[in-house]
């Protein structure tokens, strides 16, 4: 380990990584994944989340960000390490056995059945728990409202922002202790976005641990308990998102343009 290293860098090591995810609700370390064999994405990546908190996975693109959401929830098979929840190994565990163990997961598109109504794409959600449908409905549209009045129109005539929170409510339905979110605030006007990050917060309030990978990078940092910097499949950095925000190589080489040229858009 070098002198040099900034906080956050040290933190990304593989060594601080054991140490800091003594205990962690869900913790993946040293994983290398890919869709292509011979070619991997994810290469000696290590993460952990703790109860409660909301963990935001931020890089450039291409980095894997979206490929580590996808092997923690078992949709691509891990190649080397091992993902934990509640320290019981799940590295192998496919998705709906990781539904059922309180784990759920809203994709970046496709995320919606747009013939189908409002309450029918809630439905699904709950197809492990069919009898739990009514109480789970009305659980949800205490945190998204809309859902609650807007139940019997089709999800395909929804705005964006809409549909992602039938996305975010489908996933919610199983009651879930750790939600996986992919770009929730990705393509939405940016009223749409602060309200995404808003309800996330609500979310996490009730008591859901999130993991979010955003393009957003700053307003993600902001509302995150810690952060990930992931860049080329591995850890580039780790800290509290306050920390991420305001180191000044994190800023450097991927806060600065992303942030400026979203800030521009905002005005
Ligand atoms: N289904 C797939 N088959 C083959 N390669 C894929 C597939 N999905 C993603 N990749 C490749 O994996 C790499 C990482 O993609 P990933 O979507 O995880 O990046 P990301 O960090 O989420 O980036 P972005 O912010 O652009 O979504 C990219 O090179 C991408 O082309």
């Amino acid at each position: 380990m070098s002198d040099a290293m900034t906080p956050a860098e040290l933190a990304a090591t593989p060594e601080e990584h054991v140490r800091l995810a003594e205990g962690a609700l869900l913790r993946a370390d040293d994983l290398v994944a890919g869709y292509i064999p011979g070619v991997d994405i994810l290469r000696g990546c290590n993460f952990f989340l703790r109860d409660g908190e909301i963990v935001g996975i931020i890089g450039p693109n291409g980095a894997g960000k979206s490929t580590l959401l996808k092997t923690l929830f078992g949709l691509i098979p891990v190649r080397h390490g091992d993902i934990h929840l509640r320290g019981e190994p799940i590295t192998a565990a496919p998705a709906h056995v990781l539904v059922r163990k309180g784990v759920g997961y809203v994709p970046q598109t496709r995320n919606v059945f747009p013939s189908m109504t409002i309450e029918e794409n809630l439905e699904m959600g709950s197809y492990l728990r069919p009898k739990m449908f009514a109480e789970q409905f009305d659980r949800v549209a205490s945190l998204f409202p809309l859902l609650g009045e807007r139940r019997r129109i089709k999800a395909g005539a929804l705005s964006g922002g809409e549909r992602q929170m039938v996305a975010m409510g489908r996933a919610l339905m199983m009651e879930p202790s750790v939600l996986l979110l992919d770009e929730p605030s990705a393509g939405l006007s940016p009223m749409f976005q602060d309200e995404v990050f808003i309800r996330c917060k609500k979310i996490n309030a009730a008591g859901v641990s999130i993991i979010m990978v955003e393009q957003n990078a700053r307003r993600c940092l902001q509302i995150c308990d810690r952060g990930y910097v992931l860049d080329q499949g591995r850890n580039a950095y780790t800290d509290t998102g306050a920390h991420l925000m305001n180191d000044p190589k994190v800023v450097e080489l991927y806060l600065g343009t992303l942030a400026g040229s979203q800030e521009k858009k905002r005005l």
